[in-house]
C-alpha cells in the first residue's frame, strides 16, 4: 500500500500499560483483526515493550511508535530516551507533546519544538498533540491555545520536515474521560489546524497533512469522527488496549 498524502493513521498510544509478554500478546490477537486495513495502523508502546512489540508486529503492517523522545542525541539526562536509540529499535513514529507529558511533566511549546526537531532528523515521524482545557474553551480561548501550541512547537520547521509530521488534535477534557468531542466540534478544531498550516507553510503542503482527533475515540463513535473532511485518522488511548475495539475503529478509516 503507498502511504502517500491523507492516508488516514490510526495509531494506539498505549500510555504507561502492558508488560512485555502483555504487549505481545495484545499485538497476536490484532494482526489477523487488522490485516486487511485500507489505512495505517501504528501502536505507540512504553519503551520497554519495543522490542518485543515490534517483533511481534513482524510480518503485519502495523508501524511501532513510542511516546516521546529526548531532545538531545546523547548525554547526561537521567532517565531519558534519544531519538536515535529509538530508531535502532525499528520505532517509525514518535507521539511529541502529548497533554499528559505537558500537563504532568512540565513540557513546553519549547521542549516540544525541541523534542521534535530531535526526532525528525533522527528519522522519525513525529506525532504532534495540541489540544485545549476545559477551562481554556468555556473562556473562549480555544483558537488562540491552539494557534500558540502550534507556533511554537513547528518553530523552525521546514515544509520538508513538516511532510514527516502528522498533527493529533486532543482536547484535554476528552482524554480518557468518555467525553467525546462532537464529530463538529473536532472537525471545526482540525480545520482550524489546516488553515493555520496553510497559513504558514501553503495551501498545497495544508492539503496533505494528516491531522488526527483524539479522545475517547472508540469503536461507537469513530465512524462520526472520522467521517469529517478535516479529520485523517485518530489517536487511541483506552480502545486501542482491546482488540476488537481497535480494529473496528481500524474499519471505519477507510482510504
Ligand atoms: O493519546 C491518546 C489520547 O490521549 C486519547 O486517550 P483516550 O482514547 O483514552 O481518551
Amino acid at each position: 500500500m503507498d502511504f502517500a498524502k491523507r492516508t488516514p493513521l490510526v495509531a494506539g498510544n498505549w500510555k504507561m500499560n502492558l508488560t512485555r509478554a502483555a504487549a505481545g500478546a495484545l499485538i497476536g490477537e490484532m494482526k489477523p483483526l487488522l490485516k486487511d486495513a485500507s489505512c495505517e495502523v501504528a501502536l505507540c508502546v512504553p519503551f520497554t515493550d519495543l522490542e518485543a512489540a515490534g517483533a511481534a508486529m513482524a510480518g503485519s503492517r502495523i508501524r511501532l511508535g513510542a511516546q516521546n523522545c529526548h531532545w538531545a542525541a546523547s548525554g547526561a539526562f537521567t532517565g531519558e530516551i534519544s531519538a536515535d536509540m529509538l530508531r535502532e529499535l525499528g520505532v517509525a513514529y514518535v507521539i511529541i507533546g502529548h497533554s499528559e507529558r505537558r500537563q504532568y511533566f512540565g513540557e513546553s511549546d519549547q521542549t516540544v519544538n525541541a523534542r521534535a526537531k530531535a526526532a525528525l532528523s533522527a528519522g522519525l515521524r513525529v506525532i504532534l498533540c495540541v489540544g485545549e482545557t476545559l477551562e481554556q474553551r468555556e473562556a473562549g480561548e480555544m483558537e488562540a491555545v491552539i494557534r500558540r501550541q502550534m507556533a511554537g512547537a513547528l518553530e523552525g520547521i521546514t515544509g520538508e520536515q513538516l511532510r514527516e509530521m502528522v498533527i493529533a488534535y486532543e482536547p484535554v477534557w476528552a482524554i480518557g474521560t468518555g467525553k467525546t468531542a462532537t464529530a463538529a466540534q473536532a472537525g471545526e478544531v482540525c480545520g482550524l489546524i489546516r488553515s493555520f498550516l496553510a497559513e504558514h507553510y501553503g495551501a498545497e503542503a495544508a492539503d496533505g497533512m494528516r491531522i488526527q482527533y483524539g479522545g475517547s475515540m472508540n469503536a461507537k463513535n469513530a465512524a462520526e469522527l472520522l467521517a469529517q473532511k478535516d479529520i485523517d485518522g485518530g489517536l487511541i488511548g483506552g480502545a486501542s488496549l482491546k482488540a476488537p475495539d481497535f480494529a473496528a475503529i481500524v474499519a471505519a478509516a477507510k482510504e
